[in-house]
């Protein structure tokens, strides 16, 4: 493993108030990573550090291998930003914007060209390059500023709720973007999401919770350790039901006519419920879900007001 991002200790405090509590963790190069918590979590601080816009209290901090206190140029230069809150210029076109960012990176006049065109294919949006930004969709908007994100070739792309706002489909498509830039550029993506099917899609996951890491790695072994599948159960004979989960120590609650059994390993449910099938009207099984995963670790939903 090659980490591109790597926290060790990192303490932020505002104050007397401790917003980030001496946090470690790595992020693989070329991975999509999701950083995710209830809200004050302390996620936007520690972004907020790593892009090099704010101080750190005390801790270790590196982007490709370069301190983000102390060498703010460079590690401004390995990386991309797209924050919620558009930055594009609505008054002028989509080439416009991007060109006033390639002076804002210093790129050499000789390359613009090339890299407008090269980022605006990434994101599909050759077409429209002449295009006012304020005649845009939401959707639209946010893949120019992806592209305006990536016209400086960084090395790492941070996205901070990329998706929030968008219709689903429009969503799939951003996704599609951001997974394109995965694998054929290579360019590791830091994101947040408060949509849980999307962390799910990610190679590994980090939840901060009261300015802590509480959990840290890939979705599946998370959804593993956190969740269990459910089993719904109706039958015509509760009572042979009820003897064979007591006598194999299956756990049970019934309500409203059926059973609900929570099993860690649904083969062994399965298989003690094949004996019963005769009696069984209906079974519904449902796996555990990412959901369950935020609940489960941080006793909170994903957004209070969700
Ligand atoms: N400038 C500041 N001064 C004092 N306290 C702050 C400041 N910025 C953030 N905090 C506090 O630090 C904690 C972490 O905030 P932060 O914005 O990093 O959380 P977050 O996880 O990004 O939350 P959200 O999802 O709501 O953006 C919160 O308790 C917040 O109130």
């Amino acid at each position: 493993m090659n980490p591109i991002i790597q926290v060790k200790n990192f303490t932020k405090k505002y104050g007397d108030f401790v917003a980030v509590n001496n946090i470690s963790f790595d992020v693989e190069e070329g991975s999509v990573f999701a950083f995710l918590g209830p809200n004050g979590a302390g996620k936007s601080t520690t972004i907020n550090t790593l892009c090099t816009i704010f101080e750190k209290t005390s801790g270790t901090l590196l982007i490709d291998g370069k301190d983000v206190s102390r060498q703010k140029g460079e590690v401004r230069s390995a990386i991309g930003v797209v924050f919620q809150d558009s930055t594009l210029d609505a008054k002028m076109t989509i080439e416009e914007n991007l060109k006033m960012h390639c002076v804002f990176y210093n790129i050499p006049n000789r390359e613009v060209e090339e890299r407008i065109s090269f980022v605006l294919n990434l994101v599909d949006l050759t077409g429209e390059r002449k295009k006012m930004v304020s005649a845009l969709s939401g959707g639209m908007k946010r893949r120019v500023e992806i592209a305006r994100g990536l016209i400086h070739y960084p090395k790492v792309l941070f996205l901070d709720e990329p998706t929030t706002g968008l219709d689903p489909q429009t969503r799939a498509h951003i996704w599609e973007y951001i997974m394109k830039l995965q694998k054929e550029r290579n360019i590791t993506i830091f994101l947040t999401t408060h949509y849980m099917e999307e962390a799910e899609i990610c190679n590994k996951i980090a939840i901060m919770d009261g300015g802590e890491i509480v959990a840290h790695d890939t979705p599946y072994a998370l959804k593993k350790k956190y969740t269990k599948d459910k089993a719904y159960i109706n039958t015509k004979n509760e009572e042979a039901l009820e003897l064979l989960l007591s006598e194999h120590h299956l756990d049970y609650t019934k309500k409203d006519g059926y059973y609900k059994v929570e099993a860690e390993h649904l083969d062994r449910l399965l298989e003690v419920l094949s004996v019963h099938k005769e009696h069984i009207t209906n079974i519904e099984i449902k796996k555990g879900t990412f959901n369950d995963v935020f609940l489960e670790i941080t006793g909170k939903k994903i957004r209070e007001e969700a």
